[in-house]
């Protein structure tokens, strides 16, 4: 059994220079084993997948359908279909709000999502019930950013037809109730999409399990390459649904005035491929299982301990989220007296520390909170103590630096 220690060697942009590299649920860093499939399918097999019948077309093809069985199995989707190859967890979100949303919610329905999601898991469902009357309903947590039974039970109803909902907050690091909501929402007749960015790379995502009707997450963010994105669905959902991008490879028959789609996933999956990110994802997720979710949580558990310990230390800093850093996700977002995030982001840049600073494209949680932005920290597992320790000491001289007294 490697020790977590044994795989920073494959990250070579973290042994390049003195780097703090604190911005992981912004997009995480690449092994080489992820950079090495890239390189190899460009060198042995680039060619335009999924039509050509020469031999590179068709070693295309194969790798790129390989690399959805390997997805398929690592979210516990019932079958390869289900799995639609996107960008990003922002266009997946958005297929599912055009394609299905449109369709299903009517006037007077109503769509819950919660005030701590992320702004492309909130802007389609604002465009669904503004296109269709219908009404948007914010879920609200507690200070520690916990939806209550009492919460979702009250808020979703008879009228409810969506319930889009967050695994992990990418500000507030907590884990919701998903499989709960689902049940709940389930029994009042509402189907469920799920947000998976922040949850996927840190836990093992099973969405039969979960019972999500539609699950979203991005490559990037788990050691794949930026560019390629999932969205799981249901079949049974996903072949009553409209495309939502056409041209391409999605289509059986075109005539001047009509056209008829391809089967699933292809349906969805309008012009070139992102094959390269595909494989590129497939190999990011193998190097994740050969880790381990549980070396990777018990890592990001321990060192997120060390960080909010030290930080605690410091009176003028104030942690969102809950006190018990396991139920962080290796998230910290926090704020400085009197210095604005954007400063204490800049300050520690100067001493090579990269946090990220700003509404973390979740203004309606900063109103929530009642904070303009907040400051970030955000670790992986392939983080280190010794990192901590920097970063603890940088904090400690920002306000000194930003003419504070100590
Ligand atoms: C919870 C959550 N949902 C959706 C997204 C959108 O993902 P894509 O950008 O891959 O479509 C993000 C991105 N997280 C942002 C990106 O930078 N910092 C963050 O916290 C996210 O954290």
């Amino acid at each position: 059994m490697a020790n977590i220690g044994d795989y920073r060697k494959d990250f070579d942009i973290l042994n390049s220079g003195d780097y703090v590299y604190f911005d992981n649920a912004a997009t995480s860093q690449r092994p080489n084993q992820v950079l090495d499939a890239i390189s190899n399918f460009y060198r042995t097999a680039n060619a335009n997948p999924l039509r050509g019948l020469y031999d590179w077309s068709i070693a295309a093809t194969d790798m790129y359908e390989d690399s959805r069985r390997v997805v398929a199995d690592f979210i516990g989707a019932a079958t390869p279909e289900e799995i639609i190859f996107t960008r990003n967890t922002s266009e997946s979100l958005n297929l599912v709000a055009y394609s299905y949303g449109l369709d299903n919610v009517s006037e007077g329905d109503e769509v819950v999502i919660s005030v701590m999601e992320h702004h492309s898991n909130i802007l389609p469902w604002q465009m669904v019930c503004r296109k269709k009357n219908a009404k948007l309903v914010y879920l609200e947590p507690d200070e520690e950013g916990v939806i209550s039974k009492e919460e979702y039970e009250s808020k979703i109803t008879d009228r409810t037809k969506v319930v889009a909902i967050g695994h992990v907050s990418n500000v507030m690091g907590v884990t919701n109730p998903v499989k709960e909501i689902v049940a709940y929402a389930k029994s009042k007749g509402a189907i469920v999409v799920v947000d998976g960015a922040q949850s996927t790379p840190h836990m093992k995502i099973n969405v039969q399990d979960l019972g999500a009707d539609f699950f979203a997450f991005s490559g990037h963010k788990m050691l794949g390459p930026m560019g390629i994105g999932v969205l799981y669905g249901r079949k049974e959902l996903l072949e009553n649904m409209s495309p939502f991008l056409t041209g391409g490879e999605m289509i059986e028959y075109v005539t001047r005035t009509d056209a008829t789609y391809a089967e699933l996933p292809h349906k969805f999956e309008a012009g070139t491929v992102n094959a390269s990110g595909a494989v590129g994802l497939a190999e990011a997720i193998r190097y994740l299982q050969n880790v381990g979710f549980e070396a990777i949580e018990a890592q990001e558990q321990k060192l997120t301990a060390l960080l909010m310990e030290g930080m605690s230390k410091l009176p003028y800093i104030k942690i969102y989220g809950s006190k018990d850093p396991k139920k962080h996700c290796g998230i910290v977002t926090f704020t400085i007296d009197g210095v604005h995030p954007h400063d204490i982001s800049s300050v520690l840049n100067d001493d090579h520390v990269c946090i990220r600073a700003g509404h973390h494209c979740a203004q309606p949680l900063m109103q929530f909170i009642g904070e303009g932005s907040t400051a970030r920290a955000s670790l992986y597992f392939y983080n280190t103590e010794e990192e901590v320790k920097i970063f603890l000491e940088k904090l400690a001289k920002v306000r000194e630096v930003m003419g504070y007294g100590a």
